[in-house]
């Protein structure tokens, strides 16, 4: 790699160690959350928008981490030339094989059985679902208060997301009523399991099994794996045995291939626990994680807010309810989730591998081409968050600004789910879901960061950096956002 300038250490930079559980130690370890708190500030230490990593453990291994849109571009167009690292996805692999930790004639199969439920039907199931899981927290849970106060956003948007995967997804009957009652044979309620298991799945790469009834903690992480595991059997078995005649979500397709004659084309059991769990994880952190980061960057930035507001009351005639048609009208709540996913990418590298010595060309500084050596075996980091506030393409990226989303827009520099043939199957899913939630909430409240006395007197800065940390998770994790919802109507 021609002595490319970059980390030199002992671990690898995408390590559960490194990433997960130590400060930045010189030579060691470049410190939790590294990728998301430095942004794009290591590229212009080293001068160009590409840095190399040599760590000596778990192996020896060399990395080149980018923030250069072309460059991320022939890497994504390239399947075979860079493929996944497979090894990379066993944390999501815990219940089994699954399309996003997979590759080759493996992931085609499975992209191939679950691609057909991201239908056009199954969008607008998806929107008239995100509108009634909405509509029933505002009548059942909000009620009539004027004023909703919350310790942390993602309680609100947590069990929405997860709702409409429920349902959209997977036929699942889940209602803000029932959310907190444990169903008999269990002990964790479906919402809780789910939410242990995507939050603490880490461990299970960090502690063996046999050290897993050492503490409390340790255990509850294990009955959340067992009753998450619990709860998909029962969902699959529930739905073998009942009609499956008119529902066309995801579940369907993942069953139905398995009533195929030809035996190679089905899922195994593990299989078919793997690919749920993704779609449940995949399904809901990402699209509860988005909205809360949308909803503390309006709250912190209300005459953005007020313009979103506005647009929103031109475009709804009811002024309250939004219909699947005019979603796309709705380009102003588009480019709201555009510019929270430019700035807190939920996936915040994605990982892939050269199967040959190649070579990538980025750019230095000064804006002049380089080409740089690719020997096989390096990983290559596609680093979205670096792309994302890489001054080339966005001006001033620091700041929240959605009309950036409302013109022409360098969608090369644009990655939140990624590209390729290995972009995110969900996104339509997500786009729709996002579009109705915020909308609908929009169009009702007006949010607010939640005074605090022990804040009181902080400038705008400190507060957006409180209101904004973050910490990895499976996904870009907001730490605590404390939000206040007062009715407008
Ligand atoms: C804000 C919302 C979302 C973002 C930012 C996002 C981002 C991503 C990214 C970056 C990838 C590629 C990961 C990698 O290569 O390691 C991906 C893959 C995937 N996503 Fe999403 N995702 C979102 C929502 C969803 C939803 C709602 C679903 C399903 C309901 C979903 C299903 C998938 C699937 C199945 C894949 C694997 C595709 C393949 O490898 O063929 N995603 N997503």
């Amino acid at each position: 790699i021609q002595d490319l300038p970059g980390y030199r250490i002992l671990l690898w930079q995408g390590g559960a160690l490194a990433n997960f559980l130590l400060p930045p130690v010189s030579g060691i370890s470049p410190g939790v959350n590294h990728i998301f708190r430095n942004k794009y500030k290591m590229y212009e230490d080293w001068g160009r928008d590409v840095f190399s990593s040599v760590c000596v453990w778990p192996q020896v291994q060399i990395g080149l981490t980018l923030a250069n849109a072309a460059a991320v571009k022939e890497v994504t167009s390239s399947r075979a030339r860079f493929p996944k690292p497979t090894h990379d996805y066993r944390v999501l692999s815990f219940f089994g094989r699954n399309i996003v930790g997979s590759e080759g004639e493996e992931w085609k199969r499975y992209r191939k059985i679950a691609a057909p439920a991201f239908s056009e039907r199954n969008n607008r199931m998806v929107w008239e679902t995100s509108v009634k899981v909405v509509e029933d927290m505002f009548n059942l849970v909000w009620r009539d208060q004027d004023t909703i106060s919350v310790d942390h956003c993602v309680d609100v948007t947590l069990p929405i997301a997860l709702f409409i995967i429920g349902v959209a997804g997977f036929g699942r009957k889940v209602s803000w009523e029932d959310d907190e009652a444990i169903p008999s044979g269990h002990l964790l309620t479906f919402k809780n399991a789910l939410h242990v298991v995507t939050t603490q799945v880490v461990l299970k790469l960090i502690v063996p099994d046999r050290l897993f009834g050492m503490t409390e903690h340790l255990r509850n992480v294990r009955l959340a794996f067992d009753e998450l595991r619990q709860y998909m059997k029962e969902m699959i078995d529930e739905r073998q045995n009942s009609d499956k005649g008119l529902k066309h979500d995801l579940f369907n397709s993942l069953l139905d291939a398995n009533d195929v004659d030809d035996l190679s084309q089905r899922l195994t059991d593990d299989e078919l626990l793997g690919n749920i769990f993704i779609f449940l994880v995949a399904g809901h952190e990402t699209t509860s994680h988005t909205l809360c980061f949308a909803f503390a960057l309006l709250a912190l930035y209300p005459e953005e807010q007020d313009k979103l507001h506005h647009h929103i009351m031109g475009v709804l005639s009811d002024k309250t309810v939004p219909t699947y048609d005019q979603m796309p009208q709705l380009t102003h709540s588009m480019a709201v989730f555009n510019e929270t996913l430019r700035m807190f990418p939920p996936v915040p590298t994605i990982p892939k591998i050269s199967a040959e010595d190649t070579t990538l060309v980025t750019e230095n500084s000064n804006g002049e081409r380089q080409t740089i050596p690719v020997p096989k075996g390096t990983k290559i980091i596609i680093n979205t968050v670096g792309l994302h506030y890489n001054q080339k393409y966005w001006h001033d990226p620091s700041t929240f600004k959605p009309s950036r989303f409302l013109g022409d827009w360098p969608r090369d520099a644009f990655q939140p789910y990624s590209s390729g043939a290995r972009a995110c199957l969900g996104r339509r899913f997500f786009e729709t879901e996002g579009i109705a939630i915020l909308t609908m909430l929009v169009a009702r409240y007006k949010i607010e960061v939640k005074e605090e006395p022990q804040f009181v007197g902080e400038t705008f800065e400190e507060r957006k950096a409180r209101i904004l940390t973050t910490r990895p998770g499976l996904t870009l994790t907001p730490v605590r956002v404390p939000l206040v919802f007062k009715r407008r109507v």
